[in-house]
């Protein structure tokens, strides 16, 4: 664990992939509680996500998380981060049992007490030993949404958190997101073409339209 104060740095950060520029010199400061990522479909969302969690490389820019710097520290700044990319077929063959099993030796702060609640709030508990390709996008969701809350990372980031979500859920959601956001422990990120009703976003970071 590191001991410098808690807030992400974004200097400078821009990125592309072959003919395709995307993000060009994005500065913020992220400090804990709750950032929106927003903007317009296909604006670079998720690209952001996965380069502040390490999984992509910029072509520019540093990104210093709690003292880690990406570039000369990439593991210690990994291990303060949780990701998991919806879109990625990466877990399918794990149920969601198996998966969580997996987080708990990979975050130290993983809170068991967190998880049982967000298996109950998102109704999951019997979906929990199927593998996750078996089920609907939007409980997949919820799996992935509930090892977040869970993990207790620095940094937590959330891709499109209501896509496929039943109502309740999406009520649910919004309790969890209102209640981090009063927390200092954590930097939560969640990328949305918009706000949530009733979620107090501590930063809007805009992305503009491709
Ligand atoms: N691996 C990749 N290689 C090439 N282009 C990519 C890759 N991943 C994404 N893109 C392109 O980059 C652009 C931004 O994609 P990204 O998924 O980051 O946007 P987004 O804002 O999250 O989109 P959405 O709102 O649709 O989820 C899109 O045009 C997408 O097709």
């Amino acid at each position: 664990m590191t001991h410098s104060p808690l807030v992400l740095q974004v200097q400078g950060l821009s990125f592309g992939y072959p003919h395709r520029a995307l993000l060009a010199n994005v500065h913020a400061t992220l400090s804990p509680g709750l950032t929106l990522v927003r903007g317009d479909e296909s604006c670079g969302k998720t690209t952001l996500l996965r380069l502040l969690a390490g999984e992509l490389a910029p072509q520019a820019g540093r990104l210093v998380l709690a003292g880690l710097d990406r570039q000369t520290a990439p593991d210690a700044y990994r291990a303060q981060v949780f990701w998991a990319d919806p879109r990625s077929d990466a877990l399918n063959e794990l149920t969601a049992r198996g998966w969580y099993a997996r987080l708990l030796q990979q975050h130290a702060a993983w809170d068991a007490a967190a998880l049982e609640a967000h298996i109950a709030g998102f109704l999951l508990q019997p979906h929990l030993d199927k593998p996750l390709y078996a089920l609907s996008a939007g409980s997949r969701r919820k799996v992935l949404m509930a090892g977040a809350f869970a993990s207790g990372a620095l940094l937590t980031l959330i891709d499109e958190p209501v896509a496929g979500l039943d109502k309740p859920s999406v009520a649910y959601l919004t309790q969890v997101l209102a209640r981090l956001a009063a927390q200092t422990t954590r930097i939560v990120v969640v990328a949305h073409h918009e706000g949530l009703a009733g979620v107090p976003w501590g930063l809007v970071v805009d992305l503009p339209a491709a």
